[in-house]
């Protein structure tokens, strides 16, 4: 029996370097990849969550901290275009703790600038000390395979063919569950920027923060590195740093919210009522708090942005008939309504004015009339913010859809119940997908004779492309928004 030292040509004093086994090289950004990819497979884990907290337990930071997040992200995000290559190169399925590995190699060669030895040998090793050297022997060989062709050279081999499955090979190409290609290019309308939608998808967001009128400012947060939005007037875009860090979000009187999101609340403000009053609102879904924080400012403070003339004139071709928006004067006072009381508690720590309850929407502790202001942020499938959390888009699942609409409609009908004649409700949804939006609006309008559909772009006049109307849909392509969508409806006089 050899001992370890008398191993082939290259033992410990011999000079073949290549035949010497060897040590698996200390990798803490790969290893917090692995195991936030392992996580989310095996047990369902949310990566934005786990990698974070990973990062911090192991003092991982800097350079190797970004490299663990681009790794565990990019990873979890082309899944679907991994496992294609991958099927392709290996004679048998792998276990899932090997796919895993090999999803990560897959990765770091087809997508990151990883010189093609250093992704295949630390992906080797990775295996050897977390596996064990079969699976690194079979690891090694499948990736090797992946490393002789480029992305753009797999891609027409294991993609159904284009001119035949369109939607099939978009699926493959750029890593979305077919049904998501599917629903994204019914509410384009179209196929021509199906590509440019879903390279947006794949991409991370800027982090945009809010301002709240009347408790911070734009110039407060540029203040603390941060540069004002594109359209909204209260958005401002960190490149970098932790927003948690910022004196005004942690105090709340700024917070992390979306520019799409930020601007449908600012539209619902926007619309000029008829009859008298407009002082009270309610904000119907508020958990965890966005809209309502902005709603809740604005209810008291008022939108003291406003708009430049030039956005008030200009916009969509159908502001002018709509009337220009005008700037809500302040004076009203916001109810914050969530069904969960942990959501709900959010809602309150987040607001400063706002009265905040636990109420199921579709069974109303208030009466018909009520309200003059009504905010409708239905849950949904968050098909429109699979930015946000790589691995989202495996999870959801179309079979919720059908009872998602159930409730997205109960609650569009229960607020225009609760809104008094000549008030108006936004109805919103973070999701393009027809079923949840165009579909759920025109039932309501088709049963109801009291209430009137207006053209949503109107009160957005700062963005374009917002779409034929009369709805406004946001995309992260045209607008790097969430494909936010909002649809704004006024009870009758
Ligand atoms: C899309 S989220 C709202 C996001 C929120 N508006 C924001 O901007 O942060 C939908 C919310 O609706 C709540 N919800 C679900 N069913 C509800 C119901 N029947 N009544 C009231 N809220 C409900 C959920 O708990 C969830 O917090």
């Amino acid at each position: 029996m050899k001992t370890r030292g008398q191993q082939g040509s290259g033992g410990r004093g011999g000079g073949d370097r290549a035949q010497r086994p060897r040590r698996p090289a200390r990798d803490p950004a790969r290893h917090a990849a692995y195991d936030v990819v392992r996580a989310v497979d095996e047990r369902d884990a949310y990566a934005n969550l786990l990698l974070p907290r990973l990062l911090r337990e192991r003092g991982i930071k800097g350079r190797d901290a970004a490299l663990a997040t681009e790794l565990a992200y990019g990873t979890l995000r082309g899944l679907g275009t991994y496992d294609a290559v991958i099927e392709m190169c290996s004679d048998r399925a792998p276990d899932p703790d090997v796919r895993d590995a090999l999803r990560l190699g897959a990765h770091q060669l087809l997508r990151m600038r990883v010189p093609p030895h250093a992704a295949v040998g630390t992906t080797v090793d990775l295996v050897r000390l977390r596996i064990g050297p079969g699976a690194a022997k079979f690891v090694n060989a499948v990736l090797r395979k992946i490393s002789s062709r480029t992305i753009e050279e797999w891609v027409p081999i294991v993609a159904p063919d284009p001119a035949h499955d369109p939607v099939g090979h978009l699926a493959v190409a750029y890593g979305h569950p077919r049904w998501i290609v599917s629903a994204f290019r019914d509410a384009l309308g179209g196929g021509d920027e199906m590509a440019d939608l879903l390279e947006a998808d794949n991409a991370r967001p800027l982090v945009t923060l809010v301002a709240r009128p009347g408790r911070s400012s734009v110039e407060e947060l540029e203040d603390s590195g941060a540069m004002p939005g594109r359209y909204s007037p209260y958005a401002a875009y960190l490149r970098e740093g932790d927003p948690g860090q910022i004196e005004a979000v942690a105090e709340t009187r700024a917070a992390v919210q979306d520019e799409a999101s930020q601007l449908v609340a600012l539209a619902l403000t926007r619309v000029p009522l008829s009859g008298d009053g407009d002082e009270v609102w309610l904000d119907m879904c508020a958990g965890p708090g966005g809209k309502a924080g902005l709603l809740d400012a604005i209810a008291v403070y008022g939108d003291l942005a406003g708009l430049s003339d030039e956005a008030r004139h200009g916009g969509s071709p159908d502001s002018a008939a709509a009337g220009a928006p005008e700037a809500f004067p302040g004076g009203a006072r916001l109810l914050a309504a969530d069904v969960q009381y942990h959501r709900a508690r959010l809602v309150w720590q987040t607001t400063k004015d706002a009265s905040v309850v636990t109420v199921d929407g579709t069974e109303p502790a208030w009466r018909p009339g009520t309200f003059d202001r009504i905010m409708v942020d239905a849950p949904c499938t968050g098909l429109g913010a699979l930015r946000r959390r790589p691995e989202a888009r495996w999870r959801r699942d179309p079979s919720g859809i059908a009872e998602l609409g159930r409730l997205q409609r109960r609650l569009l009908e229960t607020a225009l119940d609760a809104v008094r004649p000549g008030g108006v409700v936004a109805y919103v949804t973070c999701s393009p997908h027809l079923a949840e939006t165009q579909v759920v609006v025109g039932d309501a309008l088709r049963r109801r004779e009291d209430v009137e559909q207006l053209d949503a772009r109107a009160y957005v006049p700062e963005v374009d492309d917002l779409g034929d109307g009369p709805h406004a849909q946001f995309w992260p392509h045209r607008h790097g928004t969430d494909a936010m969508f909002l649809a704004l409806l006024r009870k009758r006089s």
